[in-house]
């Protein structure tokens, strides 16, 4: 069975490039067909072709998300997607009281309309220990849809 994933990140001083980077590398290991768009480059996407969508982001303000995800969001609300499977996952700084909060937003935001399997978060740009979180993140998903699919 061949799995297709779609990464879309949003970063600016480029830790959760590093990071989306990464988790595009384990799912290729595991030989999953990654797409991977940075949010403002987004292409006209068809979103019900992916079994896999991963959204990546930092955070800003206290605990928020990027402005730019905005224009994400009736996107997804305008697919149909009853299977996809859907990791959240990005950078931030344990400085703030909120630690990413953005990723803790997103997943709220999104439960209410599609299924998350899990989140990532990362202290700032990712470390060699990071890569081994990044793993599992990719395995969850991907077991999650052939979980799914045998259902
Ligand atoms: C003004 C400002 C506010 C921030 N607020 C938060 C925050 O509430 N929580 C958090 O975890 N990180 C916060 N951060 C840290 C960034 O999310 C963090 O540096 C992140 O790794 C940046 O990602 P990027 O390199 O992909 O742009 C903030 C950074 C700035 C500059």
């Amino acid at each position: 069975m061949i799995i297709r994933a779609l990464i879309i990140y949003h970063s600016i001083s480029g830790n959760t490039e590093m990071l989306a980077g990464w988790i595009q590398q384990e799912f290729e290991k595991i030989e999953v067909l990654v797409d991977y768009y940075t949010l403002t480059d987004l292409p006209n996407v068809d979103l019900s072709v992916y079994d896999i969508i991963s959204l990546g982001t930092y955070t800003w303000g206290n605990g928020d998300i990027p402005r730019e995800w905005d224009t994400f969001w009736p996107l997804l609300h305008d697919s149909h997607l009853p299977g996809t499977v859907f990791g959240v996952f990005g950078t931030g700084d344990t400085f703030y009281p909120n630690f990413c909060g953005a990723v803790t937003r997103i997943c709220a935001q999104l439960e209410s309309v599609v299924l998350v399997a899990c989140a990532l978060k990362v202290e700032l740009q990712p470390q060699e220990q990071d890569r081994e979180r990044c793993a599992k993140f990719t395995e969850v998903l991907v077991n999650r849809v052939s979980i799914d699919s045998y259902n």
